[in-house]
């Protein structure tokens, strides 16, 4: 099984390194091309990929394709392979906000492409991602179980319907910048109190992802969590009162509804 990427950007080559590190596909048997020959040949030598001159060239030898452009470009880059996608190829686009039907009219001739959308998101490439997927009628149930099980060492994943996936980009795909940026804005405060970013950094990080974990493997809601660390009259409370005073319930689902509209606007 070939397993062609069109585009090595930052979602290729998170994805890759994920099957890399768990050693799920072996690298000889992953194809790719992008549009700068210096990006995509100097990755494939690394990674000991093969790396093709064309698309159409790569989608002639894959079995699976993945579309790992931007969503802008998704049509024109359909329009260039359309004529060497046969029915027997599986198509996977993990591009925001194109559905399935797009997807399938830019193949045009009604043609019946089996097709799974995806939504990952960076952390696979730590193996700690979180992935949804839907497929048209035309991916058969052998075929859509392999893929995900392929995903299943890259993280936790999920089906989903494709109507869910704008809420699912803003929770999972988006989410790892603000989460970043929230640990960032901790680091920061640790340097106003005069430690270095690096150990903020570290500190903050930390107790972002044993809060996660906990969450994740509890049976209490993480408000009950909430309640368990702020001891009465204590600094949890006043802090997390003053932190509201600023907005940051209403900052958190507002930054939500923004990802949310803006991959509407996509379709
Ligand atoms: N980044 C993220 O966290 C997530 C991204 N996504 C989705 O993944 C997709 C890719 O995003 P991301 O990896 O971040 O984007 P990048 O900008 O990092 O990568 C895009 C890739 O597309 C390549 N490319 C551009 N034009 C062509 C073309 N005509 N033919 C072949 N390759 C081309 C670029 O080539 P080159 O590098 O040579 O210039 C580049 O490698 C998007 O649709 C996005 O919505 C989904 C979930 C999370
Ligand atoms: O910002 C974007 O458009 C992409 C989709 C999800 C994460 N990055």
């Amino acid at each position: 099984m070939k397993i062609g990427f069109i585009g090595a950007g930052n979602m290729a080559k998170a994805i890759i390194d994920g099957w890399v590190a768990r050693k799920t596909i072996d690298t000889k048997d992953i194809l790719i091309h992008s549009a700068h020959r210096n990006n995509y040949e100097s990755y494939a030598n690394r990674m000991g990929i093969k790396a093709y001159g064309t698309n159409s060239d790569l989608v002639r030898d894959a079995d699976i394709i993945f579309m790992a452009v931007k969503p802008f470009i998704l049509a024109s880059v359909i329009d260039e392979i359309k004529e060497v996608v046969t029915e027997k190829k599986l198509i996977i686009s993990m591009a925001s906000g194109v559905s399935l039907a797009e997807i399938n009219d830019c193949f045009g001739d009604n043609k019946e492409i089996p097709t799974i959308r995806i939504m990952p998101n960076v952390n696979v490439e730590i193996n700690e991602g979180m992935t949804a997927f839907v497929r048209n009628k035309f991916v058969s149930d052998i075929i859509y179980e392999q893929i995900k099980s392929l995903f299943d060492d890259l993280g936790r994943t999920l089906e989903m319907p494709e109507k869910d996936f704008s809420i699912f980009v803003a929770l999972a795909g988006s989410s790892p910048a603000y989460v970043y940026y929230f640990i960032d804005a901790m680091a920061r405060s640790g340097v106003k109190y005069g430690l270095t970013k690096k150990e903020a950094t570290e500190i903050a990080a930390q107790a972002v992802l044993g809060s996660a974990q906990k969450v994740l493997v509890g049976t209490k809601s993480p408000m009950d969590m909430v309640d368990e660390v702020c001891s009465p009259g204590g600094t949890t409370i006043a802090g997390l009162l003053a932190m509201e005073e600023a907005g940051f319930l209403t900052a958190v689902v507002k930054g939500i509804d923004a990802t949310v509209l803006k991959d509407q606007a996509t379709h």
